[in-house]
Parts: structure tokens; C-alpha cells; sequence
């Protein structure tokens, strides 16, 4: 959502050839989020162009509606947001019979707790580090101990999945939400104001490259 959109092939292209291996696809329905960006068609198209894995994180109500369209349009994740699902299981369930990657988000409020009861039926836990429906806004501070929490939680149940955070990640901060816990981050104006292609190296070179 951060790319430029009159040059949205370049701008992935370069993030893909500087290491980004997952490319972030925020979609918003101004119903569960107040902002409108974009949906299946676009991923069709940059899906023809790229081979980064598409995680695409669906901020829209009742997100069920749509799962097998995006499926087909090219998702590898499918993530959807626990507040925003009235049978959050079934939802769970039809992303895994399409045969996709299942992520759940939380927004900030949400306690991190609610994920107990789904962790073994989830490959992602996605928190969000700022209210969701914009890019650009600063990380919440109290994100770190919610992260840390999420892989208490995890140990508790031994099941170890993936933590994706979200929002307001820059070089400054990355190192603290990975010593908290996650492993898997989305950086939108930190990597698409300015050079993608020096920022997503700058990014990789912390990450360690994988
Ligand atoms: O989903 C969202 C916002 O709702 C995020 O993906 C942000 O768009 C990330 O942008 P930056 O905070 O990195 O600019």
C-alpha cells in the first residue's frame, strides 16, 4: 500500500530483487477500516510479475465472502482479522480448504490472548503495532510486551508459529520487535519512501538475509 501505484511494477520489482521474499497486500474496504485501496484484480496482475510469496492481509468485514476470490487471484497467506470474523473457525477452515497459508491479526486493543484457542489451527499470528486503516503512523509502544506475550503463549502450547508485526517498523525499531519475538516483518514507508531498493538491503542486511 506504500509503493507508488503509477509504478507499482518497478517498485516491486526492486524489492524483490533487493531480498524481500513475502510481498505485503493490504486490503481495505472502508467498513472495517475507514480507508479504500484495492482488491483482486490487482493481485492478479502483480501475481504475473513477481515470485514473492503474497501475503495478503484482508482488513475488510466478513472476510469469509471473499477468501476463494483471492485464493484464485493468487494469495499464498490469507490473513484475516479476529474482530472482523463472526466464526472466526470457519473462516479458519475455508482459507485452509482453498489451500492457502492462514494468518490471523489482532489490532492493538484486542487482547493477545483471544489467539489461544486457534493457535493449531493457524500458521501466522499478525499484530498489528498501530491502528489499522493507514500507513505512516508511529508503532505503539506496548506492542513489544503484546509480541512477547504471543510467544509465551506459543511456548505454553508448543506450537510455534510465525508472528508477523505491522506498522510503523523502520531500521531504528526492527531489532527490538525481533529480540521481543516476531519473525516476519512488514515495512511499508520504510521501504517505499525513498530507494527500495537501498532500504530493503538495509532491512535484509539485520534480517540476515532469509
Ligand atoms: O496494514 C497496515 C495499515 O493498516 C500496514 O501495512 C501499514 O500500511 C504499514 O505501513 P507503515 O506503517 O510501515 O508505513
Amino acid at each position: 500500500m506504500a509503493a507508488d501505484f503509477g509504478y507499482l511494477k518497478e517498485e516491486i520489482e526492486k524489492t524483490s530483487a533487493a531480498g524481500a521474499a513475502y510481498l505485503h497486500f493490504d486490503v481495505m474496504d472502508g467498513l472495517f477500516v475507514p480507508s479504500i485501496s484495492f482488491g483482486m484484480p490487482v493481485l492478479q496482475s502483480i501475481k504475473k510479475y513477481t515470485d514473492q510469496v503474497m501475503d495478503v492481509h484482508l482488513m475488510i468485514q466478513e472476510p469469509i465472502r471473499y477468501v476463494e476470490d483471492f485464493a484464485s487471484a493468487g494469495a499464498d497467506i490469507i490473513t484475516v482479522h479476529y474482530e472482523a470474523c463472526e466464526n472466526l473457525k470457519e473462516t479458519i477452515a475455508k482459507i485452509r480448504a482453498v489451500g492457502k497459508k492462514v494468518g490471523v491479526s489482532i489490532k492493538p486493543g484486542t487482547p493477545v490472548t483471544v489467539i489461544e484457542e486457534f493457535l493449531s489451527d493457524i500458521d501466522m499470528l499478525l499484530i498489528m503495532t498501530v491502528e489499522p486503516g493507514f500507513g505512516g503512523q508511529s508503532f505503539i509502544p506496548e506492542s513489544l510486551e503484546r509480541i512477547k506475550e504471543a510467544r509465551e503463549i506459543m511456548e505454553k502450547n508448543a506450537r510455534q508459529i510465525d508472528i508477523e508485526v505491522d506498522g510503523g517498523i523502520y531500521l531504528h525499531n526492527i531489532e527490538e520487535v525481533l529480540a521481543a519475538g516476531a519473525n516476519v516483518i512488514v515495512a511499508g514507508s520504510a521501504v517505499f519512501k525513498g530507494d527500495a531498493t537501498k532500504n530493503v538491503k538495509d532491512f535484509m542486511e539485520i534480517l540476515g538475509g532469509d
